[in-house]
């Protein structure tokens, strides 16, 4: 069994932390040599839930879980972390857009991107999930600058990018297996391009398999994106089971290294690949190396006149979410 890695889950008395500890803990995540040392942090009021969490996974009996601990004091949760999934956030509720939460959410974004820069390695590799995430993850960079580079910090595009392979897979009666390279462009919102452009089923174009052009630009653009809000109205809450399972896929294969041959889509801070602006934190087509575990943005990639539409869309609304949280950030007194 390999030295343990520290790996934080924040929100970890929530419903995605109910889903996801197990599979960090139980080897899915960092493989089955890999021991963990589980931190969950949570809110003072949720310290007994916690504790429950944290009776369950000794009760899992686990080898590659190394030790587990409840915690509520910010200091102690991110000190020396390796990995941070940051989930704890307030989701919204049916009837919202997700940049409605930016306000709320936003402080915690700054305080938690503080606490990496005083606390974490300078190695920690961060995932937001917590909502409106492309942005929470772009201020808690900015408030860890200087300690944890910026490429460190990512959001979590990848239930998007499962959401769209799912899609792919109904409509031609394939397998998950038999569908590669979708792409997801931008925010974590309603204006997220799903791009089936490059995209293969069974080694052959995803266009030619589907033989639909209008189900591509259309249902199953819309489908992608509207996707989390259809699951609220549904169970009243939001993804829990399916954002869990994603964000271990996205933090697995920024540990090992995607695939050859394939990408995965990730929200990063933009390098100014496409035309997108330094720093934003965009949802890219991106590789990893499995060696250094550095993720790549591929390019070269060709866009039509619809694809520029929609990817001048998701930006604009990325630059006034960056723009807004800034000016909340300046408005907190934290
Ligand atoms: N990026 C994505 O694809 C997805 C993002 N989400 C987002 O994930 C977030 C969590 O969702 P759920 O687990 O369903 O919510 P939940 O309400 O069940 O759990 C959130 C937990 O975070 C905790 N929390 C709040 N502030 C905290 C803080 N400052 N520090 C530590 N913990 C804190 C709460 O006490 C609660 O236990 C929401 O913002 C939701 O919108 C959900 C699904 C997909
Ligand atoms: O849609 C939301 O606001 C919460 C869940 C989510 O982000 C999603 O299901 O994609």
């Amino acid at each position: 069994m390999s030295a343990p890695l520290r790996v934080l889950v924040t929100g970890a008395a929530g419903q995605i932390g109910y889903s996801i500890v197990i599979r960090i803990a139980d080897g899915t995540v960092f493989g089955k040599d890999q021991a963990v040392q589980l931190v969950l942090l949570d809110v003072p009021q949720c310290a007994t839930v916690l504790e429950g969490v944290v009776f369950e996974l000794q009760d899992c009996a686990l080898p590659t879980l190394h030790s587990v601990e409840a915690v509520t004091d910010v200091q102690q949760a991110f000190t020396g972390v390796d990995y941070a999934f940051l989930v704890g956030a307030m989701p919204r509720r049916e009837g919202m857009e997700r940049k409605d939460l930016l306000a709320a959410n936003v402080r915690i974004f700054k305080a938690q991107g503080k606490a990496l820069a005083d606390f974490a390695k300078p190695t920690t590799k961060v995932i937001v999930v917590g909502n409106p995430a492309n942005t929470n993850a772009f201020i808690a960079a900015k408030y860890a600058a200087g300690k944890v580079p910026a490429r460190n910090f990512s959001a979590m595009t990848r239930l998007d990018h499962n959401r769209a392979l799912g899609q792919l897979a109904l409509k031609t009666g394939t397998t998950i297996g038999d569908v590669k390279n979708v792409i997801i462009w931008g925010n974590h919102s309603s204006t997220q391009f799903p791009d089936v452009t490059h995209a293969t089923i069974k080694n052959q174009p995803a266009a030619t398999v589907v033989n639909d052009n209008a189900f591509l630009q259309g249902a199953f653009i819309s489908t992608v994106q509207k996707r989390g809000a259809v699951i609220i109205e549904k169970r009243k809450l939001s993804s829990a089971m399916s954002a869990a399972k994603a964000a271990c896929d996205h933090i697995h294969d920024w540990h090992f290294g995607t695939k050859a041959g394939e990408f995965v889509s990730m929200a990063v801070p933009s390098d100014g690949s496409y035309g997108i602006p330094q720093g934003l934190v965009f949802s890219f087509p991106v590789t990893i190396d499995a060696a250094t575990k550095e993720w790549k943005i591929v390019q070269g990639l060709t866009f039509d006149d619809f694809a520029k539409g929609k990817i001048a869309a998701t930006t604009k609304e990325l630059e006034e979410e960056r723009d807004d949280a800034l000016k909340a950030c300046d408005d907190a007194s934290i």
